[in-house]
């Protein structure tokens, strides 16, 4: 095992600073968190999320601070950074759900930040604002708090479009369900049935005395997360990362040996492996995104499923190009969404979103889907899947499935998968998702 040197809070802070002023400038915090050397990546993560998380209130107080704009966008992402670490101890929601977001004392936190803003020439001049800031943060918070704390965004830390309208769409659950996305998602891991069982894994965790929980037909939820090679058997493919909720996909199909199965949205292959894990299945997989399908081939190959019954293709799943005309018997599609449903996972995903997104991921949706049921067999089953809690991507796709196809047959699903918090379940076991699946009536054309 590697022996990794935690880098000073200050390198993180500027890292997470620089990581928080790319996503507000439009970029996947994923993509951007790629960049960052390897012994810094753990500890930047956790505060790039957590100011990510929190990043409502963060802003509500810098504008309370800030008599004027800014100077710059590196000095804003400082304050907000420097903010959020701040507030970790009016923010922490449960004590074991923070997940590497150390507290700090308020004066290192105030001292590092500065010594972040040190690290480059476009804050080092305004050293000065920003210590008059976390002071008078410091100084004056209850009086600061009594003023943001009546907005709606800064309770929940969300954008205030998405919160009307998981409001306006769950009257009973709105803030459970907002209020769980706000906790970072437990590690769950897929045990790989081919090669042992999800019972002999556990019994090997137990042994090495790593307490963890099973639910569903495969997963096992581990208590606290740990680096994936750290992760028993990871390497030798015994289990792949998956959450709960997206491993249910697999278990609602009706696979058997030798089906012709397509997978029209693959990448990065968690439910392609799911499905391959369970039966000798004839794999389709595409994805439009060739670096993205590439990672489908690795997954497969890191698990002992790559085969020559397996064709990767990149292709787009509104055309038929890829196709070579024999239809499926299932078509699996994991459409493109706003992800709103994974939120806990990929907190940006919260302000990188604009409200008219949704209409315009709904429309490919449907476009996918028109094309998608052309390659079905007659008698084959259509499995609809987002990671998306907007009933626009959902409930509403699924009512148009059924009206648009005379020949489609709603079968039972669980529908809309919403991760709700509760009191005796503060962090639920799987992400938001939404399954309808369908069959297509006997005696019809392809
Ligand atoms: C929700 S993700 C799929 C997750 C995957 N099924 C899994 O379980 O690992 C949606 C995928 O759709 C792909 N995609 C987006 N538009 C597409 C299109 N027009 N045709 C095919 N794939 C598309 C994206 O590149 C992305 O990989």
């Amino acid at each position: 095992m590697n022996t990794v040197v935690s880098p000073t809070l200050s390198v993180a802070i500027f890292a997470a600073a620089q990581a928080v002023k790319s996503v507000l400038a439009g970029q996947s915090l994923t993509e951007v968190l790629t960049t960052v050397p390897k012994e810094q990546k753990a500890v930047v993560q956790s505060i790039s999320f957590y100011s990510m998380r929190h990043l409502m209130s963060a802003q509500a107080l810098a504008q309370q601070l800030l008599s004027k704009k800014a100077p710059n966008t590196l000095v804003h992402a400082l304050l907000l950074v420097g903010l959020s670490l701040l507030i970790v101890p009016r923010k922490r929601i449960h004590e074991d759900f923070t997940q590497g977001i150390p507290f700090y004392q308020d004066f290192t936190i105030v001292d590092e930040t500065l010594k972040a803003a040190q690290r480059h020439k476009k804050s080092a001049s305004f050293k000065g604002l920003l210590n008059a800031c976390l002071r008078r943060y410091l100084r004056e918070q209850d009086k600061l708090w009594e003023i943001i704390d009546q907005q709606e965004t800064v309770q929940f830390d969300y954008p205030q479009w998405w919160i009307d309208l998981i409001k306006k769409s769950y009257p009973q659950e709105w803030k459970a369900i907002l209020r769980a996305a706000n906790i970072p998602g437990p590690l769950t891991l897929r045990v790989n049935r081919r090669k042992i069982t999800r019972e002999a894994y556990s019994a090997e965790l137990n042994r090495l005395a790593i307490a963890h929980q099973c639910v569903g037909e495969d997963a096992i939820i581990l208590e606290k997360a740990v680096p994936v090679d750290q992760i028993p058997f990871f390497q030798q493919g015994y289990c792949a990362v998956q959450d709960a909720g997206a491993q249910i996909a697999a278990s609602l199909l009706p696979l058997r040996d030798g089906l012709r199965v397509l997978d029209a949205c693959a990448a990065p292959g968690g439910k392609t492996a799911a499905v391959l894990e369970r039966a000798n299945i004839d794999m389709t997989a595409i994805d439009i995104e060739e670096k993205r399908l590439a990672r489908v081939a690795e997954n497969l190959k890191h698990l002992g499923l790559y085969s020559d019954k397996v064709s990767l293709y990149t292709a787009d799943a509104t055309t038929q190009s890829w196709w070579n005309g024999e239809p499926f018997d299932i078509v699996m599609a994991d459409v493109p969404c706003t992800a709103s449903g994974i939120v806990r996972r990929h907190p940006d995903i919260k302000w990188l979103r604009k409200e008219s997104d949704i209409a315009k991921t709904a429309r490919l949706q449907r476009e996918i889907v028109r094309n998608l049921w052309s390659v079905l067999k007659p008698g084959g089953y259509f499995l609809y899947i987002t990671c998306s809690v907007f009933p626009q991507e959902g409930q509403e796709q699924a009512t148009f499935i059924e009206k648009h196809f005379s020949d489609a047959i709603r079968l039972e699903a669980p529908g809309q998968l919403l991760p709700l918090a509760t009191d005796q379940q503060p962090r639920p076991w799987h992400d938001g998702f939404f399954y309808a699946l369908f069959r297509k009536a006997e005696g019809t054309h392809v």
